[in-house]
């Protein structure tokens, strides 16, 4: 660890050791983010999750250069009265807890609202009456579908950026239909951004949104029927590692026509680092936080990581890399889809300077020679046990 002495912000003024209040440390980003906050800085954490399997090599052993430094809570924020107190005892709350898995938003969308809505409610109100400040996790997703989408398929103006690259203080918000509930998510998401910027300008509460737009990496989801259940639909990085390791085709969701950004985990810790020591710069804004460069069409990622997989496993590609599933096949009734996602990187660029680093195919390499480390042998071993009659 670096002494704080010797660490400063982007304006050259010392950082202060904080304490730090992390809602869903235990997840993928916590994990990341609490493994960066413990290696880098002086900074302690209150990490509160219901589950703490992602940050167990981080809290033992009691030998660990960091010990003392990082405190897991078992907590559940529905229903915990040590919430207040925990947010109380820090300089700033990070809330990542949600339901942020896309197979849950059309089949479970109570949960997922209240996931997304109305639990975050006390710690936003926590915040803002006891003058701390918050760093809120929303989404890409809020953004919905492009304006270009509702073009005519043949409009030149497709081709425009000015339809299609989502700007955090122009862009509209455009979801599908009520019964189209895939977008229970991104509007309960989008309505807790409206509170916590509301709470900024009538209450002068400290803010900032991050938008992430498909974060990806190591420890994200799990594989189903082995750290997952085996029914389990996790988000598409997960999907398509379960079906390389079985040796399965990858399901490719309507096509695979959908476009999206993925901007490695590494890259994205390092903005949400310098969003936690440069609250100046950082309030009031929301940032999106994404790689531009890497952008494919879901079936180019899965073209990509059967290469990728095959290079890094050995092992030679299935004789049928992909079949197509139809979506209500895949995620049931009320399922939608993001068209493209292409973040504008102007506003954390002014702000913070900061810009990702890694190409889709570095960070495939290195997340999917994890996966295969993590996963081969235990898969093998599911594969092998006879079905109970
Ligand atoms: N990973 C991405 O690319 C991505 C993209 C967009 C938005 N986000 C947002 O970032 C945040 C974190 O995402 P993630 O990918 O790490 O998800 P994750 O599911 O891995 O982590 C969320 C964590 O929150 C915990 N949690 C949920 N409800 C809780 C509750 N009631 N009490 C206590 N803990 C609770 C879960 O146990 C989990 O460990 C979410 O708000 C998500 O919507 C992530
Ligand atoms: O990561 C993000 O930035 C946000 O986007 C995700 O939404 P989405 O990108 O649609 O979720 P994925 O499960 O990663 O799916 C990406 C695409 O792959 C497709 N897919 C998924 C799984 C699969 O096996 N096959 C497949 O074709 C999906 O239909 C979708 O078009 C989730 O909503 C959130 O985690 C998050 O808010």
């Amino acid at each position: 660890m670096t002494s704080s002495s010797e660490r400063v912000d982007l304006d050259g003024n010392p950082i202060k050791p904080l304490t730090i209040c992390m809602i869903g440390a235990g997840g993928f980003i916590g994990s990341h983010l609490c493994e960066k906050i413990m290696n880098e800085t002086p900074h302690k954490v209150l990490a509160l999750d219901v589950y703490n399997d992602k940050i167990k090599h981080l809290l033992e052993p009691d030998n660990l250069p960091w010990h003392g430094r990082i405190h897991f809570h078992r907590l559940n924020i529905k229903n915990d009265s040590r919430l207040e107190g925990l947010i109380k005892m820090s300089d700033l709350t990070i809330n990542l807890a949600a339901i942020c898995t896309p197979a849950d938003y059309n089949t479970r969308p109570l949960d997922t609202i209240y996931s997304n809505f109305i639990d975050a409610l006390p710690v936003v109100k926590y915040c803002s009456e006891n003058n701390k400040r918050l760093i809120h996790f929303s989404t890409c997703e809020v953004y919905g579908k492009t304006i270009g989408s509702f073009l005519p398929k043949d409009s030149p103006l497709r081709q425009d950026p000015a339809y299609y690259v989502l700007k955090e203080d122009e862009s509209p918000c455009i979801f599908g239909s009520i019964e189209k509930q895939r977008w229970s998510y991104a509007c309960a998401k989008q309505l807790i951004e409206r509170l916590i910027y509301a709470e900024g300008a009538e209450n002068g509460m400290d803010f900032t949104i991050v938008r992430p737009f498909n974060w990806i990496g190591p420890r994200m989801d799990f594989i189903p029927g082995v750290d997952g259940p085996s029914e389990g639909v996790p988000r598409v990085l997960a999907c398509f590692s379960n079906n390389l390791l079985r040796g399965e085709p990858l399901k490719l969701v309507d096509g695979g026509q959908s476009q999206r950004t993925f901007v490695y985990i590494k890259d994205a810790i390092e903005a949400v680092l310098l969003m936690i020591e440069n609250p100046g710069r950082a309030n009031g804004h929301i940032f999106n936080v994404g790689n531009p460069n890497n952008e494919v069409t879901v079936r180019q990622l899965a073209e990509m990581m059967i290469q990728v997989y095959s290079k890094v496993s050995g092992e030679q590609t299935p004789e049928t890399p992909t079949i197509d599933v139809s979506s209500k096949e895949f995620y049931g009734e009320g399922y939608d889809d993001s068209d493209k996602r292409i973040p504008d990187m102007t506003i954390i660029n002014k702000q913070l300077g900061w810009n990702p680093k890694t190409s889709l195919w570095d960070l495939l390499e290195s997340t999917l020679t994890y996966q295969h480390r993590t996963y081969a042998e235990a898969i093998k071993k599911v594969i092998a046990k006879p079905i109970a009659s």
